[in-house]
């Protein structure tokens, strides 16, 4: 039996994709548009519709049966498009200027006509090439307050809460995290991408029963802990900036879980450019500027999502132990934990499992690259097992020095 789901869903190219926006009627003639397939993620198609004659333009993304970077080999729910589009609308209610508008969702179809963000750059590339964003940490931190806080248990209504996790249950895509962050880097899985050069240390990581005794327990918390509905993929892959404008996109993989997750994801993607920058930015001096950037980008995240969540709790919380004295600020404390050590499993996962980072994959000096992942996962590792000992942001920053 075809799935309810499936019935009329066709794969759009880029002949048949003008069909997604006729009648939004926000072009003058759709027969007029320029089409391009633009997609350079794991998962689905994304296409850019230009019309020239006014210069507007939309970006429709849909969801295919199977994961794109694998193949039809790998089926994957078209639920995901659903998951995203609800995703992006609950965080417009409380950061409408963080993120993308969206036009339409035919879920059917599994598309997504939202807003065309080209006049920004994914943050990945950015980072590379060594521009700086100084209100990339605020708006993070103001992301990751806004939308955690008003949708864990601090502010729903208990029956809310459960409501969502329901809605968000999201169970293919959290199977992928569960597999590929938290399982297969820490074994010999045929997921995995090491290269013979750096094989022999990663085989010497594998025997480290307290790193994967501690991931075990990452894991357990990704599986259980149902905090607060998560982006589920924050990195630097899916966040577009400007000078003055960030916007977070792709939040597929939302589900109801740890919030240390989303800041651990980003945080992650951060290290990992910071040690990558010794190869790509060339002078010593730009160097210091460049990392100092990062590092104030991560205290920024920090201390802002830290001073808007507790303050959330203060002024909107329906918790009622809210009011007593340290209750929110130990729970700050757990997510300040947890997101070190979901970063160091970000770091690991990034560094030799599937879907890698160009931060590290694009270094040319192949001696120089297997220094650098060899580092990143020594920093993964040390973040999963210290995680309770690197005590606050000031500690935190001493222990990147030492990197
Ligand atoms: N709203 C948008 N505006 C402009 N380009 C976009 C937009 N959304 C996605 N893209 C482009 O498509 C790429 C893949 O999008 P993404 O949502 O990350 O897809 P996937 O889910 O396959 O990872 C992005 O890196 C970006 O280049
Ligand atoms: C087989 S999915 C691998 C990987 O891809 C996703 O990233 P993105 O959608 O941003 O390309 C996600 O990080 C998954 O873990």
């Amino acid at each position: 039996m075809v799935p309810t789901q499936e019935r009329s869903y066709r794969a759009l190219t880029v002949d048949t994709v003008r069909s997604a926006v006729e009648q939004l009627q926000y072009f003058e003639d759709v027969e007029q548009l320029q089409v391009s397939e633009i997609g350079d993620g794991n998962l689905n198609y994304v296409f850019l519709l230009e019309e020239p004659a006014t210069g507007k333009s939309l970006i429709v993304k849909q969801a295919l049966p199977y994961a794109k970077v694998v193949g039809e080999s790998w089926p994957l729910t078209l639920d995901r498009a659903k998951i995203e589009y609800q995703s992006l609308q609950k965080a417009a209610e409380v950061v409408p200027n963080l993120v993308p508008v969206v036009y339409h969702h035919d879920m059917e179809m599994a598309y997504t006509v939202m807003e065309d963000l080209s006049s920004h750059e994914i943050l990945r590339s950015a980072l590379i090439n060594g521009n700086q964003y100084p209100n990339l940490g605020k708006d993070i931190g103001t992301y990751t307050a806004q939308t955690l806080f008003h949708t864990s248990d601090f502010y729903l209504h208990p029956f809310t809460k459960k409501a969502l996790v329901k809605d968000f249950l999201n169970p293919e895509l959290c199977k992928i995290t569960e597999d590929l962050v938290f399982t297969d880097p820490f074994f010999d899985h045929d997921t995995n991408e090491i290269s013979d050069e750096i094989r022999p240390f990663v085989t010497q990581f594998w025997q480290d029963e307290e790193l994967k005794r501690e991931a075990a327990k990452l894991k357990l918390q990704f599986l259980t802990e149902a905090e607060a509905l998560l982006h589920g993929d924050l990195h630097s892959g899916s966040i577009f900036v400007t000078a003055n404008s960030t916007k977070v996109i792709d939040p597929e993989f939302a589900f109801v879980g740890p919030i240390g997750f989303d800041l651990g994801s980003f945080l992650a993607n951060l290290l990992l450019n910071y040690l990558s920058q010794e190869a790509h930015m060339k002078e010593k001096a730009d160097l210091q500027v460049f990392r100092d950037f990062l590092s104030d980008t991560w205290k920024q995240t920090w201390e802002t999502f830290a001073t808007q969540f507790l303050e959330l709790c203060k002024t909107k919380g329906h918790f009622t132990f809210s009011s007593i004295k340290g209750v929110a600020e130990e729970f700050v404390d757990k997510v300040w934990r947890d997101t070190l050590g979901f970063a160091g499993c970000e770091m690991v996962r990034r560094t030799i499992g599937l879907a890698q980072v160009a931060d590290l994959n694009t270094i040319e000096d192949a001696p120089v690259q297997i220094d650098l992942k060899q580092k990143a996962l020594t920093s993964g590792a040390a973040l999963i097992k210290n995680r309770n000992e690197i005590k606050g942001i000031n500690a935190f920053l001493s222990w990147i020095q030492e990197l």
